[in-house]
């Protein structure tokens, strides 16, 4: 622009780039899609306002409300089918409202709540080469899942974080290798059952799929996330109450290990994959769905920037398909593959001999 080289643009995109975020987050806050879903049909400003209002008990500034609508617009998540009326476009319904089976709305908060301040603090991560939870909340401890849950409204708001990105992913997870062999699978930290459902959906033959999470995520998922009765997973999928650090009994022929990997430090990951491995029965796999590195670390960006999340936030990382090879290989693994879905996660098998 303007013959200045060279173009400044991806710079100023960047330093604006969390303006975006934002003006997404303040429209879920609002409730702004919720409103117009509700409606069926395209709203005044007005009237859009009114729904806000209606929803916080107090007023809200019309003059705030029309600016960040009209930001909508121009960001894609809401359209004008005439002039003064807004409705949703397809991208806000499928994405953007709570009852939509694709709805990102739990992940938008969590980022919006969680992940924006601890980015916040990303340098001091960076620096100490650890996680910012006590600078940036003021939370001690070590065990990142005991911040994560202080709450019961933070337990909910983290499930359907992941429940709705676990979603997208999950039947290109499940079916990204061949599971047809499995009748028991165990999903160790599975939370809301999004990968156990889609793999029941997929293999017919898989008549138990075990979800295993900490007692208070079980008891949420069950009454928020259970598949309704009468589907595919009647009867086969269920949820355990336990804590995946302690053995568990029975042999599985597939134990899976979704986003769990990138949580934990190298002594906890390798204390999960010796249980995993204990888990299975011999000639059983063990699936781990993470997003992959390419071979060299350098991309892809999303994965770049979900492991900067990791160091802000845990005590894990994001690794490349030859760093699991060497994890699950020590661990007494054999014949690990590693495939790239094309969805926003990943997929690692690996045989116990
Ligand atoms: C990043 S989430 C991944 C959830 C799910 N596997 C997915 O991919 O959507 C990590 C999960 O591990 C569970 N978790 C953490 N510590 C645990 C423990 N000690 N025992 C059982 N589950 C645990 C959390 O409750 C959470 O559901």
């Amino acid at each position: 622009m303007g013959g200045i080289t060279p173009d400044p643009a991806p710079v100023l995109g960047l330093l604006n780039a969390f303006r975006s975020s934002q003006a997404l987050f303040a429209a879920v806050d609002l409730a702004i899609f919720e409103i117009l879903k509700t409606s069926n049909s395209p709203l005044s400003l007005q009237l859009i306002c009114e729904g806000v209002a209606c929803r916080r008990g107090q007023r809200v500034s019309e003059d705030g409300l029309d600016r960040l609508c009209r930001t909508c617009v121009a960001l894609g998540l809401l359209e004008t089918p005439s002039p003064g009326l807004y409705s949703l476009t397809p991208l806000a319904e499928n994405y953007l409202v709570t009852s939509s089976s694709t709805s990102l709305v739990g992940y938008c908060t969590h980022s919006a709540r969680v992940v924006w301040p601890l980015f916040g603090g990303l340098s001091s991560a960076v620096a100490s080469g650890s996680q910012v939870w006590q600078q940036i909340f003021g939370q001690p401890g070590s065990d990142v899942f005991a911040r994560i849950y202080s709450t019961p409204a933070d337990v909910l708001r983290f499930l359907s974080g992941m429940h709705s990105f676990a979603t997208l992913s999950a039947p290109s997870v499940v079916t990204a290798f061949d599971l047809s062999f499995a009748t028991s699978l165990v999903d160790l930290g599975g939370a809301t059952g999004a990968i156990a459902r889609s793999a029941c959906e997929s293999y017919p033959g898989l008549h138990s799929a075990v979800v295993v999470d900490l007692p208070h995520v079980v008891a949420d998922a069950r009454a928020n996330f259970a598949p309704p009765p009468g589907g595919p997973c009647d009867g086969r999928l269920s949820w355990l109450a336990a804590d995946f650090f302690t053995e568990q009994d029975n042999q599985v022929d597939v134990v899976v290990l979704s986003r769990i990997l990138h949580d934990w430090d190298l002594p906890r990951c390798q204390q999960l994959l010796a249980l995993s491995h204990r888990l299975l029965r011999p000639g059983g796999a063990l699936l781990v769905a993470e997003m992959l590195l390419e071979s060299d670390r350098m991309g892809p960006l999303p994965v770049l920037l979900q492991d900067l999340n990791m160091l802000c936030q845990t005590h894990g990382r994001e690794r490349s398909a030859a760093e699991y090879e060497e994890l699950l290989g020590a661990a007494g693994f054999v014949d690990v593959k590693a495939r790239k879905t094309g969805s926003y996660l990943d997929a690692v098998l690996a045989r116990k001999p």
